[in-house]
């Protein structure tokens, strides 16, 4: 099957099953992310407390973590919550938001890759090379670096070291398993103005992989090249950032198979 065909699949599985997405995620996006996830016609959930997270995550189609603004107890919470969906084969996606930003973030994020099995990472460029080299440093939560052979290779490096798909957001987004690499074309740059989309587009990915089967590769790209058109949607109608965020959950909301068909834009290699 080719990728349009995956996507909108995938889309229509998540329109009537409205699989539950459990996050685990920070201050600033709990909000948005919720009503992105809405618009796509998931159910989320945001729960962190140490009492519940296991049980919560248990019922849940997939699992996001997020360190955007982390706590010491959400630590442990995220540890727990990614063992109960470890236990059922639940997808984990994970999102190192600044990591390599300080040295706690850096350290937190390897340690939830190194203690459970994350399927997904998620994140910009500089999270994802601070991840796989030493010594690479992120401004705050956005990417200071763009795209180039070294990031190519570390995303390999980063995904077969820890046995999972790594994929990092740009003006052309990558995903690679180690083995294999895609490059989704879609997007704006505005999408960057507006907080935490790159935190909803971890939240999507979420959704995309909790309907996939076995086959998170190609569901990874095509929740990417989904939210990418949704991106150029929205800015068909609002070239502002606040506006572009009320167009873009929208778009979200409207998009169908015909966008997919027509918009997609996803290159092997
Ligand atoms: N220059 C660009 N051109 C087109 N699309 C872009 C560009 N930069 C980012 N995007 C898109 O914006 C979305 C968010 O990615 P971004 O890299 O900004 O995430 P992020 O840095 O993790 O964001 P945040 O941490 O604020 O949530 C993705 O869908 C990505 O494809
Ligand atoms: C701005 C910001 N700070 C911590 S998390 C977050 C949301 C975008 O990642
Ligand atoms: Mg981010």
């Amino acid at each position: 099957m080719d990728l349009k065909e995956t996507a909108a699949e995938l889309l229509g599985k998540i329109r009537t099953n409205a699989p539950l997405v459990h996050n685990i995620t920070n201050f600033v996006v709990m909000n948005s992310s919720a009503n992105i996830l809405l618009a796509l016609g998931a159910s989320p959930v945001m729960a962190h407390s140490r009492r519940e997270v296991k049980e919560m995550a248990a019922m849940a189609g997939a699992l996001v973590l997020n360190i955007g603004t982390l706590e010491e107890k959400w630590i442990e919470a995220m540890l727990l919550a990614a063992e109960a969906a470890n236990e059922r084969g639940i997808p984990v996606i994970l999102d190192p938001v600044g990591a390599g930003a300080t040295a706690y973030r850096s350290k937190v994020a390897e340690t939830i890759l190194r203690k459970t099995s994350v399927s997904v990472i998620r994140g910009n460029a500089s999270e994802v090379l601070s991840l796989a080299v030493d010594d690479v440093r992120t401004k705050g939560v956005d990417s200071s670096l763009s795209f180039s052979d070294e990031i190519v290779t570390a995303a390999g490096a980063l995904a077969r070291k820890y046995g999972c798909i790594v994929s990092i957001s740009g003006e052309k987004d990558l995903v690679a398993d180690g083995d294999r690499v895609l490059r989704v074309a879609n997007g704006v740059p505005l999408m960057t103005r507006v907080t935490g989309l790159g935190c909803g587009l971890s939240a999507v990915t979420g959704a995309f992989c909790s309907v996939a089967g076995e086959d998170l590769f190609n569901a990874v790209a095509a929740a990417y090249g989904f939210y990418g058109l949704c991106g150029e949607l929205a800015h068909e109608v609002s070239d502002r950032p606040g506006s572009f965020y009320v167009a873009f959950v929208d778009a979200i909301h409207a998009a169908g198979a015909a966008d997919i068909h027509t918009r997609l834009k996803i290159e092997s290699g």
